[in-house]
């Protein structure tokens, strides 16, 4: 099968196979047949192979992968594109490779699968990124296309200014590595952003914490990342949950809780901030936490120094 090149490549004004595409769904289609190439090597494809991919609108990236794979799975929620999709693929050879499903992707029941590979509807991107890295069995990575801030925000490092929740969720969950940039004249229609492409490799096995205590302490420190995490821990609205949380984990595991377990909280930050770590040498004196700085293993640690002392951060369920 001959590669696509550009003019195969289905490329109009704001409009595609007689249709206008919609900017709630997100539909800026990837023109750019050397951007194909790209996501297609990066994605280092195996003739056995099953892929999913989100979104393949008229099938732009679907048919190169089509060409590799054993099997793509394709989940598209506009059914004018579904159409279109079907009508590309249907007298070519790989039309028995391809499997259309027509629904919103958050919604579906994902079969196994090797491989993730997408220009993903932008406006569900958190919910792709913990919907694929919560799947088992565990593929083996995923290339997603997402609006650059999304991310640099993704693959940021402790102290940088993308840093954030979603950077400590996904990070502890998977490697993200940043691997190309795609400026907004690849698209039709040009979106008003730009956009890279990340490949995010899961951790296998799954490193065992508990999710919901991890995600409620990073909610309530990254909430305000640049303030100290004491100062937070001050403030009279995490008083009330460290209290109100605290009372029902006692209640549920049937033991006394503390008087105090706000102070019992305060005396777990002093400590941590007490320990020399190798970024402040021996040095004897205190460093102020603040989420914005704080690695997986230093954050790792205070959870287990939170749970030690039974002070609990999840969100009722
Ligand atoms: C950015 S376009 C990408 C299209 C195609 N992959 C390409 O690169 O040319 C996003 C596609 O995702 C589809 N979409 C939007 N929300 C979706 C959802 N929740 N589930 C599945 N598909 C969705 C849109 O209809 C659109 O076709």
């Amino acid at each position: 099968m001959p590669k696509p090149t550009s003019s195969s490549i289905m490329t109009t004004s704001a409009r595609v196979g007689g249709f206008a595409l919609t900017k709630s769904h997100g539909q800026h289609l990837l023109n750019n047949p050397l951007v194909i190439d790209n996501i297609i090597t990066k994605s280092e494809i195996r003739p056995s192979d099953t892929i999913i991919e989100i979104g393949p609108g008229t099938g732009n990236l679907t048919m190169r992968l089509l060409e590799k794979a054993a099997k793509v799975i394709a989940y598209e929620v506009d059914p004018r594109m579904v159409v279109a999709l079907n009508k590309r693929v249907r007298d070519t050879p790989y039309a028995k490779k391809l499997q259309i499903i027509q629904g919103d992707f958050l919604k579906a029941e994902l079969p196994r699968f090797d491989l993730c590979v997408a220009n993903c509807p932008y406006n569900i991107s958190s919910g792709i990124v913990f919907k694929l890295l919560a799947h088992t069995p565990i593929p083996r990575h995923f290339v997603l296309m997402f609006q650059k801030e999304f991310s640099m925000r993704l693959a940021a490092k402790p102290g940088e200014t993308f840093y954030s929740r979603i950077s400590v969720n996904t990070q502890l969950l998977a490697k993200v590595q940043h691997l190309i940039k795609v400026p907004r004249t690849c698209f039709t229609p040009p979106p008003k952003v730009d956009s890279s492409v990340v490949k995010i490799t899961p951790l296998t096995p799954r490193p065992s914490i508990p999710l919901l205590e991890w995600d409620g302490l990073m909610k309530v420190i990254f909430n305000r990342k640049n303030k100290t995490i004491r100062s937070i821990f001050n403030q009279k609205v995490t008083k009330k949950a460290i209290e109100a949380k605290h009372l029902k984990l006692c209640e549920s595991l049937k033991v006394k809780p503390h008087d105090d377990p706000v102070s019992v909280a305060l005396e777990v930050i002093d400590k941590l901030e007490s320990t020399p770590t190798p970024s402040r040498g021996r040095s004897s004196e205190k460093a102020s936490m603040r989420a914005a700085k704080l690695d997986l293993t230093q954050l790792q640690n205070m959870l287990n120094a939170f749970m030690e002392k039974g002070i609990s951060f999840k969100d009722d369920e």
